[in-house]
């Protein structure tokens, strides 16, 4: 179970850029998150993902709080994965990042082997977003927190993207925190929501 109690930030002394928070998410849930632009959303998931400093509140899975190095349980993904990768590298080098992705997940997630020569920007929105979950979803991941991910996709992408992470979360008590704006998509995948609010 990843806890959060009482998460604030500001980006700067005197701008909270994001009030407080308290939310949970247990292994196999899918929790969506939805709130006005620019309430925080964004600054909470890179909190609960290590990808900001913690200013205020505690965070902690299982009880214990979150490693400073190594293999990060709560990985972040992005809305636009091509701005996390290195543009120098190809996708074989990309996804094998964090140690030799899993081939039998590799090809749940759709991620072709001729894609590995490729640099991410010689791929699709949908497809860079396959290969962002592939090296994101590495043995002992046990929290995605998923930005707006399928914002750019179509209706068929996106589909294809939710379903293979609903069965994810299910066989493998994967939490997930999806963050959109789309409270339809949110309403078929998600077991529960929360709103942000300032
Ligand atoms: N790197 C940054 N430096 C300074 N301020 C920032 C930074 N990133 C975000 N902010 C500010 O923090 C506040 C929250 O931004 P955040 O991106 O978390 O919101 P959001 O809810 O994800 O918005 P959106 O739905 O538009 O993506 C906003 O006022 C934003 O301008």
């Amino acid at each position: 179970m990843l806890e959060a109690t009482g998460l604030s930030y500001a980006y700067a002394p005197g701008r909270p850029a994001l009030a407080p928070v308290s939310l949970a998410i247990a292994p196999g849930e899918i929790v969506g998150l939805f709130g006005r632009s620019g309430i925080g959303k964004t600054t909470l998931a890179k909190l609960l993902a290590g990808r900001l400093p913690l200013q205020a509140g505690t965070l902690r899975l299982d009880g214990v709080p979150l490693p400073a190095t190594g293999l990060r349980p709560v990985q972040y993904l992005a809305q636009h994965p091509v701005l996390d990768m290195n543009p120098r590298w190809r996708v074989g080098r990309i996804v094998a990042e964090a140690g030799p992705p899993d081939p039998a997940l590799a090809a749940r997630l759709g991620v072709e082997p001729a894609w590995q020569r490729r640099f991410a920007h010689e791929l699709s929105g949908g497809q860079l977003q396959r290969v962002s979950l592939l090296r994101a979803l590495r043995p002992g991941v046990r929290v995605l927190v998923a930005d707006e991910i399928s914002a750019p996709l179509d209706a068929i992408a996106q589909a294809e993207i939710w379903r293979v992470l609903m069965t994810l979360a299910a066989e493998r008590g994967l939490g997930i925190l999806a963050i959109s704006h789309d409270r339809a998509l949110l309403g078929r995948v998600a077991t529960r929501e929360v709103s942000l609010a300032a």
